[in-house]
């Protein structure tokens, strides 16, 4: 079945898309169980494999054919819901890639749809997690260009996806909510493009409102980049109003890609995702060249020189993302797209490697930065006949979120399993969510905790700890007192734009977390002033964003980056559970927090704890002295007491469905913990 889009806005191409499964997809985009969407882009297919769709146009130009002067590669980044991916959908709306009009009825479709924000994670939340990229055609003054799109992620712990993206592009749109003007994000995602020397469009989102006051934000962009309020755009992404002249933006002010198609090819790898049909996907931006399909290549690294060491793999298939899979047999240099090849694990194409041809010795590209984890938590399977089936999910993930670091360890109540690190709470919180939505992996998380460092005395204690210097990221791990000479912890420089009627108790939340103000407050127009504090990292992870939003009404905004370490004073507080000690629930605090945290944990263990047949005593108690205690009294629930009379049977349905709950719980001290509690503990 032959689906042909209408025509949208000036300079649009007519699309048609293939139906390819008239059961379970329409112009290529499928919605089906969760079981079948192991990765982003399998939503583009349908059961029985991947399919593509095409245009059938005889006279379209080939995007490989289109000169690299008619090429933009650009990213939308901005602050936590300012309306990145809807104007992602009016751009792919605009240039015809996706028309909403033909999607009415569907599911997920309408004038909201977020056709980038592809993750079923993504649209629970309504947050984008993974840039997406999407290879859009378009016409200006009768010309055809290619406009290499990347959607971003605005909150801070996915920002590592927007530098990574930022390696990519020569140009950026940074949009700004005109009702809420520029925030924390948007001062670290400008910094960020300013840095790289990319191209910025200013774009004022939201105009449509009543609320919205184009002319003040874009005096804020004036007075704190020294942008020029001439050359902001004024939209609205909901509406459509305005894009148009951000599509012509993008041509005449972002530059086209300087790259060499005459070299020998060089490709970076820039994101990747797993495909159960076709393995390990890697996403390309091709500087040099072209990649073609039945090349032999190699993944190199920068350093990595010897080719005799290196695998060669052969490129089995090649092809771009509008935003459906559109297969081709090459690609050139300046283009995005995606490739694979026999990879068969996440460590063999390790983001930032560079693809060449075998017989090609070039200089690989330079890699990005290793992305540095904020807090490290445990994750076990829930039954350890899982473990190895974890450890393949896990790899399978990694490649789609190179943010997480991993290594095996092992726990006296969990068993064996990993600890992970991670940039933020939300962002593990999102990768045990994707964890068990795309491959159905059910874990247990331990309380999550920043990395402290303890340097130690004593030869004794420096041998059996192989060093001066311990990393301590799991509170089990932390060693006795007696032996540690000094303690750091990590500290982050932190960043909140708030209206000034709010600053009061926004510096008493500061200085409530040990915090301390790095420099004068600045002013960003008459009402709104920045802050930037020094704060130690574990008093930031758990909940300070919520406290700061409750205590703003929402209005402050807030970012941080690393800071380096600051020397401390640690303690760690440990719980029994019916005089049993649990390590997996013990945490490491500030020496100044000890007895509030110690009753806090308490408090909130007989709230999280479930009822049990028998009483349950909760203490915390830190070097050897009890904090404090609180009982969980004894509990039978009877499923059975609504039945009278009736089968048998229906007795055993009742008692079997309550056994299978129990299951859920994961046995700790004979007490069953609900799998979420080590991060509930955590949350004030
Ligand atoms: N009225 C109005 N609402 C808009 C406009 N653009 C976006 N929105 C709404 O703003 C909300 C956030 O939009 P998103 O596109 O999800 O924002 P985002 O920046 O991609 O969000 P994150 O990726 O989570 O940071 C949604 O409810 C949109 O419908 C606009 O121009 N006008």
């Amino acid at each position: 079945m032959i689906r042909q889009f209408s025509k949208i806005s000036q300079g649009v191409r007519t699309l048609k898309f293939q139906q390819t499964n008239p059961i379970s997809s329409w112009n290529g985009l499928c919605y089906h169980p969760i079981q079948h969407c192991e990765i982003p882009h399998l939503r583009f297919f349908s059961h029985d494999g991947p399919h593509y769709s095409k245009s059938d146009d005889p006279n379209e130009v080939p995007l490989s054919d289109i000169p690299v002067s008619h090429i933009r590669n650009f990213c939308i980044i901005a602050h936590v819901d300012h309306g990145k991916s809807t104007l992602a959908d009016r751009l792919l709306e605009f240039t015809g890639a996706w028309s909403p009009s033909e999607h009415q009825g569907q599911p997920g479709a309408g004038k909201t749809q977020q056709v980038l924000d592809k993750l079923q994670v993504e649209q629970e939340r309504g947050i984008t997690v993974k840039a997406q990229t999407a290879s859009l055609r378009y016409t200006h003054n009768n010309e055809e260009f290619l406009l290499n799109l990347i959607d971003t992620p605005g909150h801070v712990d996915f920002s590592n996806e927007v530098s990574r993206s930022l390696a990519v592009c020569q140009g950026v749109i940074l949009l700004v909510d005109a009702n809420e003007g520029v925030q924390a994000q948007t001062v670290a995602n400008f910094y960020l493009a300013f840095t790289r020397e990319l191209a910025v469009i200013p774009v004022l989102n939201k105009c449509d409102l009543k609320a919205a006051d184009p002319e003040w934000a874009a005096g804020q962009l004036e007075n704190l980049f020294d942008i020029d309020p001439k050359t902001v755009l004024k939209i609205s992404a909901k509406t459509g109003m305005g894009v148009d002249d951000v599509l012509t933006a993008i041509v005449e002010r972002i530059p086209p890609p300087q790259v060499d198609r005459e070299a020998p090819c060089r490709a970076l790898v820039f994101d990747g995702w797993f495909d159960r049909f076709r393995g390990f996907l890697t996403m390309l931006y091709v500087v040099d060249g072209s990649l073609k399909v039945n090349d032999e290549i190699y993944l190199t690294l920068p350093g990595e020189l010897d080719d005799k060491l290196k695998k060669k793999y052969i490129v089995k298939g090649l092809g771009l993302l509008q935003p459906m899979e559109e297969k081709t047999d090459l690609l050139n240099a300046g283009q995005v797209g995606f490739m694979f090849c026999n990879v068969r694990s996440a460590s063999e194409a390790t983001l930032g490697s560079t693809v060449h041809r075998c017989k090609d010795a070039v200089t690989p590209l330079t890699a990005f930065p290793p992305a540095h984890p904020m807090v490290y938590a445990g994750l076990y399977p829930i039954d350890q006949s899982q473990f190895q089936a974890l450890r393949i999910a896990l790899d399978k993930l990694l490649i789609n979120d190179s943010g997480v670091t991993m290594e095996t360890e092992t726990s006296a109540a969990l068993g064996t399993g990993f600890r992970l690190g991670f940039l933020g709470l939300l962002h593990m919180e999102v990768f045990s969510q994707r964890l068990a939505q795309e491959f159905g992996t059910e874990t247990i998380a331990t309380a999550p905790s920043v990395r402290y460092k303890m340097k130690i005395f004593g030869e004794k204690s420096i041998k059996k700890y192989g060093g001066d210097t311990i990393v301590v990221s799991n509170a089990a791990d932390m060693p006795d007192g007696g032996i540690i000479k000094e303690m750091f912890e990590p500290v982050v420089n932190a960043t909140i734009i708030t209206p000034d009627s709010y600053i009061g108790p926004i510096v008493k939340l500061c200085c409530e977390r040990r915090g301390r103000e790095s420099s004068s407050p600045t002013s960003i127009d008459s009402k709104r002033v920045m802050l930037r504090y020094i704060l130690p990292l574990n008093e930031v992870v758990m909940d300070f964003h919520d406290t700061l939003k409750s205590l703003s009404s929402g209005y402050a905004s807030f970012d941080y980056e690393e800071h380096g370490y600051e020397p401390t004073m640690l303690s760690k507080v440990d719980i029994l559970l019916n005089g049993i000690p649990v390590q997996e629930l013990s945490v490491i605090v500030h020496d100044s927090k000890v007895r509030e945290e110690g009753r806090r944990l308490v408090e909130k263990l007989c709230e999280i704890i479930p009822r049990e047949q028998f009483p349950i005593a909760v203490q915390s108690y830190t070097r050897g002295k009890i904090i404090a205690r609180g009982n969980i009294k004894p509990y039978r629930k009877d499923v059975t007491a609504k039945l009278y009379g009736g089968d048998v049977t229906r007795r055993r349905k009742l008692l079997a469905r309550q056994k299978e709950g129990k299951e859920r719980l994961k046995m700790v001290a004979n007490i069953g913990l609900p799998r979420d509690t080590f991060i509930k503990l955590l949350k004030k």
